[in-house]
This record gives structure tokens, sequence and C-alpha cells, in this order.
């Protein structure tokens, strides 16, 4: 279970968040949602202790992240962020491995299993066939893919993810949500796509300038009422043999006369 208690956290003097309240129970996937700026990166970097909140706490299973060490939680934690991994010579197996360094003892190699773990954790996200690619020539998607692996290969019981379908194709953005899913691993992660953020996640956080404007169910949060004031846009919900579905329609088009 991860959590965030009344959590506010400012870049030099501006507030970018104001008292965020997160909880995620074991196995729940809640998804971040909210306009650009509006905090979510920021808070996703508080939840695996990359930024220190300047007030409230952030805590694993009740136990405040600050106490981690940074391999007990590397273990708990595996996070797939926006700003990638850097560009080193590294395989993509070789990228993937570095996912079971928690795993192993600062001098101990990766072993049978590790390789193992590290192939199986490619083939789920379809690019075992990349395997001996040079990570830093993969296109953004295949390299999106590769750092999900590196996540999955890593075993931990939370994963944070920010963006994860930034990049990805249709398919596979379904095909890694549904991928998510079916980890059972408690899981937050950012989302822009509305429609997806309801088809994948249990529960939503939806963001404004840095405060909750709303937290529930797809269901509760992905309304017209909720949305438009949030993101100044027009929404239309449509329920669909598939479940919620929403159109999306800019205010300010519709306000002129044609
Ligand atoms: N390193 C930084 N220094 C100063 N301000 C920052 C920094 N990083 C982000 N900000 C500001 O903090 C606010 C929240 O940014 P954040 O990246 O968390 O938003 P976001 O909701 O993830 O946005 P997006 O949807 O555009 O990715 C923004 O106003 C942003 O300009």
């Amino acid at each position: 279970m991860i959590t965030a208690d009344v959590v506010s956290f400012s870049y030099g003097r501006t507030l970018v968040l104001d008292g965020v309240e997160v909880a995620v129970a074991p196995g729940q996937v809640v998804g971040l949602i909210g306009p650009n700026g509006s905090g979510k990166t920021t808070l996703l970097r508080t939840l695996y202790a990359a930024l220190t909140p300047r007030a409230g706490l952030v805590a694993l299973d009740e136990k405040p992240i600050g106490d981690l060490r940074p391999r007990e939680l590397a273990l708990r934690l595996a996070v797939v962020a926006q700003e990638g991994s850097g560009e080193l010579p590294l395989t993509v197996a070789d990228t993937v491995l570095l996912g079971r360094a928690p795993h192993l003892t600062t001098f101990q190699r990766p072993g049978r299993g590790d390789h193992r773990i590290a192939a199986a954790a490619l083939a789920r996200v379809g690019v075992r066939h990349l395997a001996d690619r040079v990570f830093a020539g993969l296109s953004g998607g295949e390299k999106q893919r590769v750092l999900i692996a590196r996540a999955l290969a890593q075993q931990a019981d939370h994963l944070l993810l920010d963006e994860p379908t930034n990049h990805l194709d249709i398919r596979y953005q379904h095909e890694v949500l549904a991928l998510v899913r079916r980890l059972g691993v408690t899981t937050v992660v950012v989302l822009h796509d509305l429609n997806l953020a309801a088809r994948y996640c249990d529960e939503l956080v939806l963001l404004d300038t840095g405060r909750v404007a709303a937290t529930g169910t797809p269901d509760v949060v992905l309304r017209p009422e909720v949305l438009e004031p949030v993101y100044g846009i027009g929404v239309q919900r449509i329920a669909t043999d598939d479940g919620v579905q929403l159109l999306f329609r800019p205010l300010d088009h519709e306000e002129k006369p044609a």
C-alpha cells in the first residue's frame, strides 16, 4: 500500500502540490490525471522519494518512504519515469537486466535465473526480438516498452508509471495497460488519455493546479461536470457496450457562431 498524506511540495517559492491525499490499496491501479502542469509528475516523484515533500508524508505500507534504504526501496518499488534511462550504450537485454540489480549483492553478477526473468519481461511487452539491439538506437515506443520490461524484471510489489503509453501505438497502449492490470501489483500511473484511464484504473485522482479536484472510481470522476471546469473543454460521456467513452470538444469553438 502506498499513501501520500497531506503532501505539499514547492519548487523554490512556487507551491506545486498543496495538501494532496492519495491512498493506493494493495493490488489497486490508481490513475493520476489532470491538465498539463497540474502536478502529476511532481506527485509521482514524491511517491518514489525522488522529491521530498515540504509537508506531509509518503509511506509504503505505513513506513515513511524516507526511512527506506535505496536498495530496500528498489525491491519494493519499480518506476518507469518520463525522463527515460539516459543514453548508456547498453543492449536492450542489459538494460532490462539492470532491473535485477536490487536482487543482487554489490559484486554479484546476474545469474541464469536473472537472465530468464529479464527475457520473460521482454517477451511480456513484445520486444524480445530487440534483446541484442543497443537501447539508445530504438524508437520512442520500443524504448518505452523496454523500460516497462525493466520495471517488470525488478519484480517489485509497487509500480509507478509516468505516462507509460507515451510513444506507444494504440495496440500497445492497451496491451501495456492490460498487462499492468494483470500483474496485480499496487500501481500508480499518470495518464493523459481519459478513456484509457476509464478502462484500466480502479480509482482516479484528478489534480488541478496542485490540488486534488476529485477522487474516486472512473465512474465518479469521469463526468462532464467534474472534468469541464478542470480541463476547460466540453466533455460528452457515452455509455457503450464496452464501457464509458468520453468525447471532447473545444468550448471556444462551440461558443463561436459558425
Ligand atoms: N524542476 C522544476 N523546477 C521548477 N518548476 C517545475 C519543475 N518541474 C516542474 N515544475 C513546475 O511544477 C508544475 C507541475 O509540474 P508537473 O511536471 O508535476 O506537472 P504535470 O501535471 O506532470 O504536467 P504534464 O501533464 O505537462 O506532464 C508546473 O507548473 C511546472 O512548470
